[in-house]
């Protein structure tokens, strides 16, 4: 059966990217998956003066404000490397914290699906027609994380 996922306070929150579990990347350390994926879309650009401002906000919410305001300018190859970003911080959550990392084996090979009404990339949609890259990442982390021997060490 399929499992659904949107906000982080619903079932299955942890496996949002606004869930509060926090990543360590390059040295950085970031209090959501949102904080780090919204901060990568400027560096590089004139706009990258907002990337320690998207850092220090409180708030996933405040993060995605950020990072989706028109008027500021995202990276060229944006298009070509948001899937690997998102899959780079959604990997170092779940080797991160062992709590959602069991979480997310127990989902054994159920399909994986971002519920977003509005995102119809990373997520199904409202219809259902959506890319759900999300829960594609989901589902390749998954498998990579049962594929590693010895997962009793938390990474920082
Ligand atoms: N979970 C969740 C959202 N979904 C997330 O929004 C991100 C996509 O941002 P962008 O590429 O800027 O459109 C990505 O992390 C996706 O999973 N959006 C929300 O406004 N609220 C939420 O609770």
């Amino acid at each position: 059966m399929t499992i659904y996922f949107y906000k982080a306070y619903e079932p299955y929150g942890c496996f949002s990217n606004f869930s509060p579990h926090g990543i360590t990347i390059e040295g950085t350390y970031w209090t959501t998956v949102e904080h780090y994926y919204q901060a990568q879309k400027f560096v590089g650009t004139p706009d990258a003066v907002i990337i320690p401002v998207i850092h220090a906000v409180e708030t996933p919410e405040q993060a995605a404000a950020l990072g989706r305001c028109h008027t500021r300018q995202v990276r060229s190859d944006w298009n070509e490397v948001k899937t690997k970003v998102m899959q780079q911080a959604v990997l170092k959550k779940f080797l991160t914290h062992a709590d959602i990392r069991e979480i997310l084996l127990a989902t054994g090979d159920r399909l994986l699906v971002e519920n977003s009404p509005t995102d119809y990339f990373w997520g199904c949609g409202a219809d259902q027609s959506g890319q759900n890259q999300l829960g594609k990442i989901l589902m390749s982390v998954r498998e990579e994380i049962r594929k590693l021997p010895l997962l009793s060490v938390a990474y920082d």
